[in-house]
């Protein structure tokens, strides 16, 4: 295998969710331009990472093709997010993991690879981008050395990922307000959206 265009950085796919605005379809296997929404994500972070994670909580078989590892939530009932974050943190095999959410397929790799820049300014904060001061802690990276203080956020009683963040001091990347590539296909309304790939290198 090539090396790794983020060096010592594993990668997350949350796909764990109930998908109720999607009328309670596994989100990242619905279709969007002839494709998975996972399988647009794989194709953008495969080159990215030595150890790539897709964290889902049904049809295993068919997301094994997207990762190199699956896991799941320890407790059933789609806790939520923070669950998935916290089983990464537990499984990834490098100093940083990349977390995205399995929506997205406008994501470009420049855009992960400024986060990754920002990461290694200071190692051991976590980065979000945040557009126009709005945190999104779903595209984050996270260093794998918090992980024991996320898990006692959790233990806690803590299920919201950006206050989990914000406790191990996480800091922000900012990007504009719109950015298409944040495009979020949450509704079967919005998977009607055309935004155009462009190269994802
Ligand atoms: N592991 C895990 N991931 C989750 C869970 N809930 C949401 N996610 C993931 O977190 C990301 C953002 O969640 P949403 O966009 O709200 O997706 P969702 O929860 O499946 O959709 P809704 O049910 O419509 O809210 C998606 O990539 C989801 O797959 C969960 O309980 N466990
Ligand atoms: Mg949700």
């Amino acid at each position: 295998m090539p090396d790794p265009l983020l060096p010592s950085c594993s990668i997350l796919l949350l796909a764990g969710g109930r998908g109720q605005r999607m009328g309670g379809q596994d989100k990242g296997l619905v279709e969007w331009q002839g494709r998975p929404l996972i399988a647009w994500l794989h194709e953008t972070v495969q080159p990215l990472t030595d150890d790539l994670l897709l964290s889902c909580n049904r049809n295993r078989a068919r997301y094994s093709a997207y990762a190199d590892r699956l896991i799941s939530d320890e407790e059933q009932g789609f806790p939520g997010p923070l669950a998935g974050i916290r089983s990464g943190l537990a499984a990834a095999r490098n100093a940083w993991m990349l977390v995205l959410p399995c929506d997205t397929p406008l994501i470009d790799r420049p855009l992960l690879q400024s986060l990754y820049q920002t990461a290694l300014e200071e190692p051991d904060r976590p980065v979000m981008l945040s557009c126009e001061g709005q945190w999104e802690p779903l595209f984050s990276i996270i260093p794998t050395g918090r992980q024991a203080e996320v898990d006692a956020c959790w233990q806690s009683g803590e299920r919201s990922p950006l206050r989990a963040l914000l406790h191990v001091g996480a800091r922000a990347l900012e990007v504009h307000r719109g950015d298409p590539r944040l495009a979020n296909l949450n509704t079967p309304e919005l998977l009607k959206i055309t935004g155009s790939r462009g190269t994802s290198s």
